[in-house]
């Protein structure tokens, strides 16, 4: 689906810092997300993700910098009542009833969703919204987060790890869901463990790494910024002769035989062929593999040491 976006910042970090102690979780951190967008919040545990994203729900107070919902502070009663999220902790209050609770969250907002229109697009059945909350599953509570947060019709959804725990049917389920809202012109924020999801769902990747960002761009840019492009193939010639000469090709890092082929990896694929055929070397089966995102993920978090 092709659609403009209008370029009118939604999210706005500025040098955004926050210090736990001596520890600082996120550390001058600027960023702005647009209107209509779909971003990805990626990073490994601890990386700073949950307590940036507090910081733009004015949950938690930024120790520098500021943060900007809608050019206006999260805390401002007009802002949040264009904002929804799914956060990982599910609560539910006890004694009411799963309609209940969602019809007193719509309460809160001007222009709710029907009730109607969130049973569907989060899946809840009238069974499910006649159930005490408390009596709800773990996936079913899920659901019903999912449900509140887009209850007010906000125009600006967070979800941190919204996936976690459901099975691959109600996973696939959520994102075609989260694709249609994002149809409508809703600006997504989300933050996730699985990086498939990032490269299929999000047309941004913010990746935080240690507090800070690490890489900000496309799934594609950021993979062809971060992963080992590797040819490999199999050489029918004498495979030392092949590898000593991979060795002196520019871009090249490394050279190692596995399961029967050898394997260059290099930044230019395409000159390490053509030193291979100006040699007169005869290879076959010749594979060009660009790297997952998964891949890339690794390489950053590793070169730079672990999150503490
Ligand atoms: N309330 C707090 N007090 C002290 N330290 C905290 C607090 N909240 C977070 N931290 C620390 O800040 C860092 C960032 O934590 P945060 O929860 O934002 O990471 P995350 O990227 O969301 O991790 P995860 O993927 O595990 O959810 C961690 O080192 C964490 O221990």
């Amino acid at each position: 689906m092709i659609q403009q976006l209008s370029g009118e910042p939604i999210v706005e970090l500025k040098q955004v810092t926050k210090t736990f102690g001596s520890k600082k979780a996120v550390n001058r951190v600027s960023f702005t997300i647009e209107r209509g967008s779909i971003t990805a919040i990626l990073g490994p545990n601890g990386a700073g993700k949950s307590t940036a994203i507090s910081m733009m729900l004015g949950l938690k107070d930024t120790s520098e910098g500021e943060v900007l919902l809608f050019g206006q502070s999260p805390k401002d009663l007009k802002v949040r009542e264009k904002i929804g999220a799914m956060l990982q902790e599910v609560s539910v209050m006890d004694g009411l009833r799963t309609r209940e609770i969602i019809n007193l969250i719509r309460s809160y907002y001007p222009n709710p969703m029907t009730l109607e229109e969130i049973a569907a697009l989060s899946g809840l059945t009238p069974e499910e919204l006649g159930k005490w909350a408390v009596k709800m599953s773990g996936g079913q509570k899920r659901k019903l987060s999912f449900a509140l947060a887009i209850a007010g019709n906000p125009e600006l959804l967070f979800f941190d790890e919204p996936t976690v725990g459901l099975d691959t049917s109600a996973r696939r389920l959520f994102w075609q869901t989260v694709r249609g809202l994002k149809a409508q012109g809703k600006t997504i924020l989300f933050t996730t463990h699985y990086l498939q999801e990032a490269d299929d769902i999000a047309e941004r990747i913010v990746l935080f790494h240690q507090g800070q960002v690490a890489a900000d761009g496309t799934p594609e840019a950021i993979k062809s910024k971060l992963t080992r492009r590797t040819v490999s193939f199999i050489a029918d010639a004498d495979g030392q002769q092949v590898i000593r000469l991979l060795h002196e090709v520019p871009g090249v890092t490394d050279v190692y035989e596995q399961d029967g082929r050898l394997i260059a990896v290099t930044s230019d694929t395409d000159t390490a062929l053509a030193a291979l055929f100006r040699a007169g070397l005869t290879v076959r089966d010749i594979r060009i593999d660009q790297g997952s995102l998964d891949e890339a993920f690794d390489q950053l978090t590793m070169s730079q040491g672990e999150a503490g």
